[in-house]
């Protein structure tokens, strides 16, 4: 299988691994980020944002259009409150998010993990964000040693990240 074979939205039928063997250059993500939604295999074009333990701006994305984005959230790798819950997650899905891979933590873990979203982050954690809406929207964001940049395709699976390069 190929990447450029490969549907780009969705939750495709795809391996992480075979999409790697036929496509050595793909990026792939060493961060063990935990598969916790619903829907284990995802994949779609990235969308970004950089936030640090404030959700204001990821709960406006993921309340409007994903036409089968994935959302990459930089959280900075905080562990100290969420960016994501069932509410947020239960929006990205009525409006058509594919998943959300967060360097950070989320909450409502029992409930995420029976959505029909993807969703890969760090581990759960109570506490919830606050709202201000600091932050930046679809800019490139770094973490585990990856480039997510916006436009560009994710691929998650039971086995990893994998993203193109643009
Ligand atoms: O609102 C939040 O910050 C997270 C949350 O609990 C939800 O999405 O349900």
């Amino acid at each position: 299988m190929s990447a450029e074979s490969t549907p780009t939205t969705g939750s495709a039928d795809f391996a992480t691994c075979d999409l790697y063997d036929a496509d050595e250059s793909l990026q792939s993500l060493s961060l063990q980020l935990l598969n916790l939604g619903g829907r284990a295999r995802f994949t779609g074009p990235i969308r970004t944002i950089r936030c640090h333990r404030d959700n204001g701006l990821v709960k406006e994305l993921l309340n409007s259009p994903g036409d089968g984005a994935v959302l990459v959230v930089d959280g900075s790798g905080s562990l100290d409150s969420a960016l994501i819950g069932d509410m947020i997650a239960a929006s990205a899905i009525e409006n058509g998010w594919a998943g959300v891979v967060i360097h950070g933590v989320i909450r409502d873990r029992e409930q995420l993990a029976e959505m029909d979203l993807g969703v890969r982050a760090l581990g759960s954690n109570p506490r919830k964000s606050v709202k201000d809406g600091a932050g930046e929207v679809d800019v490139p964001v770094q973490f585990g040693g990856v480039s997510f940049v916006p436009g560009a395709t994710l691929w998650s699976d039971a086995d990893g990240v994998l993203v193109s390069n643009v």
